[in-house]
């Protein structure tokens, strides 16, 4: 019989098969296997271990032959095993470490949805907060990111104002409150002391936050960011490409542009901005701001929450409105746009196609 039977791509899928016992992957989504070719029915395999005199060579060995072997045509394997160069090493080590440590990037299940605006006091942390309890509220696992590094006001909204995260071994586990589980950098830091943290800091610090707090698996993870487009939403930008982004402003026309920029930002960065919540609605700040930014950025007003004394009365007690009996208008605007983000489901956006 000839060669013609067999494919090299027959035999690269039938390694996709072998798993590295230890690391538990495809041999071939690691690097181990070079230069596949099948000729006369001799398939000819280039294995490279990762180290020498690996514990788990000979069961590799074994699993790669009995895998080309079984693939019709091949009649024989002319197997070639060699060793990782230490470059070729640290790469993938490197590559592995970066998948483990930012579980909430681009091809997890998890919908990301970060909040940001152009300006403060436009409400972002309320609306951030109100939605997280309103999405656990629906069943569904619901993280919450106060990024809001110099103004955080997460903790005090959800009413857990002097929680402390638990560490378990070098695992930190986020206080839970009113169904979301919560992590802030007030959290962390003593509250007279003015975080006054510059760019590299801030990088590690968020990057922290998403992989060594352990919040499992959730269905849905907010970001509440700082207002503009500074080091954090950059930041957060390059490490969550694949985040959907709300954007908060008041009815102000005036401040739209500032507005605008912040999602411009996290267009450049590939996010994806899905709408504009206006909030404050119908109060002494003019109108039309959140149709101004929705049009400059082609986006949808997903949500108007009306200026309402129990909007800030229940930030100061720390009593989420939507927990509430639903009769306040905020209230039924915020559950409306938690259904509708719910029912959006998660797009192609940012994930990789292949
Ligand atoms: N719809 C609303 N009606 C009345 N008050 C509101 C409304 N939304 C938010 N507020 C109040 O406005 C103040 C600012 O809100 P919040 O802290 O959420 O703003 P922010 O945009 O996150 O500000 P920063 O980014 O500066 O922290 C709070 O006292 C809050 O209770």
């Amino acid at each position: 019989m000839t060669s013609s039977s067999a494919s090299a791509d027959a035999v690269r899928a039938a390694l996709a098969r072998v798993q590295d016992p230890e690391i538990r992957r495809p041999i071939t989504e690691l690097d181990m296997v070079h230069g596949v070719s099948v000729t006369d029915g001799v398939a000819e395999v280039g294995l490279r271990l990762t180290i020498v005199g690996c514990p788990a060579a000979d069961r590799i060995e074994r699993d790669v032959r009995a895998a080309v072997l079984a693939v019709p045509g091949v009649e024989s394997l002319e197997l070639e095993v060699g060793v990782m160069t230490p470059v070729e090493r640290e790469a993938l080590v490197t590559r592995l470490r970066g998948e483990r440590r930012m579980p909430f990037g681009p091809g997890t299940l998890t919908r990301v949805i970060a909040v940001t605006s152009g300006k403060g006091g436009v409400g972002k942390s309320t609306m951030t907060a109100e939605l997280a309890v309103a999405l656990a509220a629906r069943g569904l696992a619901v993280g919450l990111v106060d990024a809001d590094v110099f103004g955080f006001s997460i903790p005090g909204i959800l009413g857990i104002p002097d929680a402390k995260p638990t560490q378990v071994g070098d695992m930190i586990l986020p206080p839970v409150a009113h169904g979301v589980k919560v992590i802030s950098i007030g959290m962390f830091v003593d509250d007279k002391t003015p975080v006054s943290w510059r760019g590299p800091l801030l990088h590690r610090t968020m990057q922290q936050f998403l992989t060594d707090v352990y919040f499992g698996d959730l269905d849905v993870l907010l970001l509440d960011l700082p207002p503009g487009t500074g080091d954090v939403a950059i930041t957060l930008g390059q490490l969550l490409p694949n985040a959907e982004v709300l954007v908060v402003t008041t009815p102000q026309t005036a401040a739209a542009g500032v507005a605008e920029r912040s999602g411009l930002l996290a267009r450049q960065t590939g996010q994806t901005v899905v709408g504009v919540v206006e909030n404050m609605t119908g109060g002494v700040f003019g109108s039309g701001g959140g149709d101004e930014v929705a049009r400059r950025l082609e986006v949808p007003v997903l949500a108007r929450v009306p200026l309402s004394g129990a909007v800030a009365a229940s930030g100061d007690a720390g009593a989420p409105l939507v927990l509430g009996d639903g009769a306040d208008p905020a209230a039924a605007a915020l559950l409306a746009l938690a259904d509708a983000l719910a029912a959006r489901g998660r797009g192609l956006a940012g994930r990789s196609l292949l």
